[in-house]
């Protein structure tokens, strides 16, 4: 029951990256998050104002869809987005993974963020169940559901920088897709993410400094968020950048050349190309940086344009690590 879905950039930028996945056979646009544990979807029950230009799932048109009577769901993200609504069961087909009885949480409210990403049905939450937000009974996730009929307990992102389509493969680790070795790290599950501690950073061909870093490993946010002495050395090496309260982070001339950010895995030493920090044009002639501080987080997140750089191997084990490989 092995399977494998594009993930393809909803935008120039890869602000995010849309797979389609089938629930009884109506196919939704979703973004993979392994940094939350809900699978949501618009649905036929928002009111017609936040239902413009989405797909939506229609659990009447759906033979195989069981409500849980009583059952609700609210979650919050981290940039302050939302949804909430009710909760069923329903067969849920992922490439060639498909699995039956897999909550499907259908949205009857949602905020306007989620509104205006027309491109976007709904998430598929990748993180662990532990953290997910279904009462009276947190329910499992897509992965958890589907573990047990994967020929190993894993699934990889192999997400592709501008205007590319790259994939999720569930159960196998697809060698062609990486090179060199790869390297494992511990994940601490008490907070329900992929979190492992990583080792250190480089900017361009600066010296490696050895430092923890407490980070999660998160498709579902588009930069990399680390901590300030991180950012600081990293902008000190691009000439006009600055910090612009406007925009809300980091800017400089789209002009400008970009070094590398390296960041420590164990050993491993990850290289973000420079390009890939160039994230958006931001305002004039500014564009807006892919490394922000993560203050006020309470963690570092390596987002999309840290994942997009590396092949990315998420093992669910009985002792959950994450694997890192240059490709
Ligand atoms: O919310 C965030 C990024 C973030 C910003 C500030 C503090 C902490 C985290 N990511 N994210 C992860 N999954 C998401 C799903 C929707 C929206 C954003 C999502």
């Amino acid at each position: 029951n092995d399977g494998s879905v594009t993930a393809s950039p909803e935008d120039a930028y890869d602000s995010e990256y849309l797979c389609p996945v089938s629930i009884d056979g109506q196919t939704l646009a979703l973004d993979f998050d392994t940094g939350s544990a809900d699978l949501w979807v618009f649905s036929t029950s928002l009111p017609s104002s936040e239902q413009k230009g989405h797909t939506l799932f229609d659990p009447s048109k759906s033979t195989n869809w069981k409500a849980l009577s009583g059952y609700k769901w609210n979650i919050t993200y981290g940039d302050g987005s939302g949804a909430s609504g009710t909760v069923g069961t329903d067969v849920v087909t992922v490439g060639g993974t498909s699995v039956s009885g897999q909550a499907v949480e259908i949205a009857t409210k949602v905020s306007s963020a989620f509104v205006s990403d027309t491109a976007n049905d709904g998430l598929l939450g990748l993180a662990f169940s532990s953290i997910n937000t279904v009462t009276p009974k947190a329910q499992h996730t897509f992965f958890d559901t589907a573990k047990s009929s994967l020929s190993s307990p894993v699934f990889t992102a192999d997400l592709k920088h501008r205007q590319l389509p790259g994939t999720y493969d569930f159960g196998t680790i697809d060698s062609s897709k990486y090179t060199g070795t790869i390297t494992y790290i511990d994940v601490d599950t008490a907070n329900g993410f992929w979190e492992f501690t990583g080792s250190g950073y480089a900017v361009g061909s600066g010296s490696f400094v050895s430092s923890s870093i407490d980070a999660i490993a998160d498709t579902g946010t588009t930069l990399i968020y680390v901590p300030d002495a991180v950012v600081t050395a990293y902008y000190k090496q691009v000439s006009g950048a600055s910090y612009d309260s406007s925009q809300g982070g980091y800017t400089f001339p789209c002009s400008a050349t970009l070094p590398n950010l390296t960041l420590g895995i164990g050993s491993y030493h990850a290289v973000v190309p420079g390009q890939y920090i160039n994230y958006s044009p931001a305002s004039g002639s500014k564009c807006f940086g892919g490394v922000q501080s993560d203050s006020g987080i309470g963690f570092s997140i390596y987002g999309d344009v840290f994942l997009k750089s590396q092949f990315v191997i998420f093992d669910g084990s009985s002792t959950p690590r994450l694997g890192f490989a240059a490709k």
